[in-house]
């Protein structure tokens, strides 16, 4: 139990119930068996996303009620700043609204027309803002993070033959920046190795092409780290961060994940040419370059998020609560990505629904018959998530996924443990779920607003 205790007690409680079944179904068909339309009233437990949905600590909220609103040179920037500096290592930060936001002024700032970002695994917002900058993102990870079964405890990892490749092949003039996630998400939230990122910095200092972190779970990614690589068991979570990002020109940093805030998010680098193209642009797009689209109280509960992130208390619980919840279903026999990811368990939709074509969406199919079973919200992370390639031909990636996102400090195993419990039933009975048709599909990132109707 150790392992799983909670090192915080609770002070606020938010109230949530479970919707009847009827209105279960009704509430589903209404969303157009797309979670995302789901109204969060109808929601029991919502593993929808780990993204703005933690809960803050006394600590963050007694910030909240040190909001310096000055339009400029706010005290929470530069607490915000020196945060940075410490727990990342970065000399300069350009503060934004949200992740997207630093994607775009990082893409603007380092990507001309025709130019190659390869990426250990595509993200679904960071492809789209490499591609609105003229470039292509092409994933150069380790083949195991395709196989949903393979056990590797760093799957998330480049493959420097396919770096290479892509190097050797277009010329390093061509790459605008080698871009790295931790903690992949798309792969199943699977860490990448300190060995790793200092190999892949090394390959690229030869060819002085640039390497940009999206460090949004780097905390979850360090705790991997500690606890996965022998030669980092004593070190400090903290430590352990100032190398992996000594390994990086920069880094984008949606802070709404591991920094336990609900709004915000962070571009910071080591290279001031970098600090003054993007600080020049930020003024444009998200505010001035002391707030960046955040109030100054938000700035405070990220700067003191960011350090609570640290702590290794905090990561034991919260990764294991995540590896609770992927135990009890490999238990009931359901088909997961293995080793369980730091903030979510993946649900193998293709081996849970064997029935469905791939054009009867199972990763979709899915996530809405687990809503309508349990109340439970869950997100499609597959063909739907993927799109379509340059011709217009959907892409069925071998990765077609549920999402199971646990959001950090917010649900107790109990209600970990309800899920499971539900998932199981209904593999139990998983012939009976009938595939859906697309029947809207927007123009960009379609899986936030398309809906279906089921066969
Ligand atoms: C590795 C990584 N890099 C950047 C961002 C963007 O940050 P932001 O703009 O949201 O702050 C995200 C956001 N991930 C969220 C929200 C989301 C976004 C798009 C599709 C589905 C869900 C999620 O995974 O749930 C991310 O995971």
């Amino acid at each position: 139990l150790i392992d799983l205790i909670e090192p915080f007690k609770i002070k606020v409680i938010e109230p949530v119930r479970l919707v009847s079944e009827e209105r279960r179904k009704q509430a589903i068909k209404e969303a157009g068996y797309n979670t995302f339309l789901l109204l969060s009233e109808d929601v029991f437990i919502d593993l929808l996303t780990d993204s703005g949905t933690s809960a803050m600590s006394d600590n963050q909220w007694a910030g909240m009620m040190l909001g310096d609103e000055a339009y400029a040179g706010s005290k929470n920037f530069y607490h915000l700043e020196k945060a940075i500096q410490d727990v990342l290592g970065y000399k300069y930060v350009t503060p934004t609204h949200q992740g997207r936001g630093a994607e775009h002024l990082m893409s603007q700032a380092l990507i001309s027309e025709g130019q190659i970002v390869p990426r250990n695994m595509y993200f679904t917002t960071s492809k789209l803002h490499v591609n609105i900058a003229g470039g292509v993102m092409p994933d150069v990870i380790i083949d195991e993070a395709h196989d949903p079964e393979n056990e590797f405890e760093f799957k998330g990892n480049v493959d420097l033959l396919k770096l290479q490749k892509v190097i050797d092949e277009n010329g390093p003039e061509k790459i605008a920046y080698v871009n790295v996630e931790m903690n992949v998400n798309m792969a199943g939230g699977q860490p990448v190795s300190m060995a790793n990122l200092r190999a892949v910095k090394k390959l690229c200092d030869q060819y002085k092409i640039k390497v940009i972190f999206d460090a949004t779970r780097s905390s979850e990614n360090a705790y991997f780290i500690k606890t996965r690589e022998k030669e980092y068991a004593d070190v400090p979570i903290i430590d352990i961060l100032n190398e992996m990002m000594s390994y990086s020109d920069g880094c984008i940093y949606s802070s709404k994940k591991d920094c336990l805030v609900n709004i915000g998010g962070f571009l910071a680098t080591h290279d001031k040419e970098i600090f003054e193209k993007t600080r020049s642009m930020v003024v444009v797009y998200e505010g001035l370059h002391t707030y960046g689209g955040m109030a100054g109280r938000d700035m405070e509960a990220v700067a003191r998020g960011l350090r609570e992130s640290t702590q290794v208390s905090y990561l034991k619980y919260r990764t294991n609560q995540v590896k609770l919840l992927g135990d009890l279903l490999i238990e009931g026999g359901v088909p997961i990505v293995r080793p369980p990811g730091g903030h979510a368990i993946f649900l193998n939709a293709l081996k849970f629904l064997p029935h469905l074509t791939r054009e009867q969406w199972p990763a979709q199919t899915l996530s809405a018959a687990i809503y309508e079973a349990s109340g439970v919200r869950s997100m499609e992370r597959g063909a739907i998530s993927k799109g379509r390639d340059k011709d217009g031909n959907n892409i069925f990636p071998n990765l077609e996924l549920v999402r199971l996102t646990i959001p950090r400090r917010v649900y107790t195993n109990t209600h970990i443990e309800y899920a499971a419990e539900c998932i199981i039933d209904l593999y139990k009975r998983r012939h009976e779920i009938p595939g859906l048709k697309m029947v809207f599909e927007p123009e960009y990132l379609r899986f936030f607003q398309a809906t279906f109707e089921q066969l």
